[in-house]
């Protein structure tokens, strides 16, 4: 078995926008996403999250919520991606391009969905009311969902694929 791939993704909220990030390369490069990568050896998960954001953007928030947890799995791929979603309404500095992301804000009734990760759509409106949420994606290539199962949650598990497992849905 193949250890999932631990990464973050912060969203940062402030009343009716949302800031996020154009990205101009690597993976999901062309696609607005939140900020994030991946969980270095030695560091928490938050503090992969804060770190990313101020390399990506150049902000450091004030406090990271976690708010969501995505598994994904590519066809042809054994390696799972599992991320950790965080967001934050305060922050220090100004969002700044970086040689990786294109800052800007977005207002929450026009995200581009149309021009992000096609889970996206799935997800972010419970985000914007504030809930908390739990998602299995299963992509074929990087465009095409074959299987989907998400739930708005009170408190965030870290095993719920077990469950996805034990009701035969992954
Ligand atoms: C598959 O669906 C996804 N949807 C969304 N919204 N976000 C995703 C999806 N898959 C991955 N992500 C996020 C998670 C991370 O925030 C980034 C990917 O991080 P990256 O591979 O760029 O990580 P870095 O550490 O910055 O990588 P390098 O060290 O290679 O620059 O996308």
């Amino acid at each position: 078995m193949v250890a999932n791939k631990l990464l973050t993704l912060v969203l940062i909220r402030q009343c009716n926008r949302v800031l996020l990030g154009y990205k101009k390369k690597g993976f999901g490069v062309g696609r607005w996403n939140g900020f994030g990568g991946k969980v270095e050896q030695g560091e928490t998960i938050q503090q992969a999250a804060a770190r990313e954001l101020h390399e990506e953007c150049g902000v450091e928030a004030h406090s990271l919520e976690e708010i969501g947890l995505l598994k994904f799995e590519f066809v042809g791929d054994p390696q799972w991606l599992e991320v950790h979603v965080f967001t934050a309404d305060t922050f220090k500095g100004e969002p700044t391009e970086s040689e990786e992301m294109r800052p800007q804000w977005y207002n929450i009734h026009s995200i581009p969905f149309n021009d992000m990760w096609p889970d996206d759509k799935y997800w972010f409106p419970i985000f914007l009311k504030g809930a908390k949420f739990s998602g299995y994606f299963k992509f074929e290539g990087h465009n095409n969902i074959l299987k989907t199962e998400l739930k708005e949650v009170e408190k965030l598990h870290y095993n719920d694929y077990e469950h996805f497992k034990l009701n035969g849905i992954v």
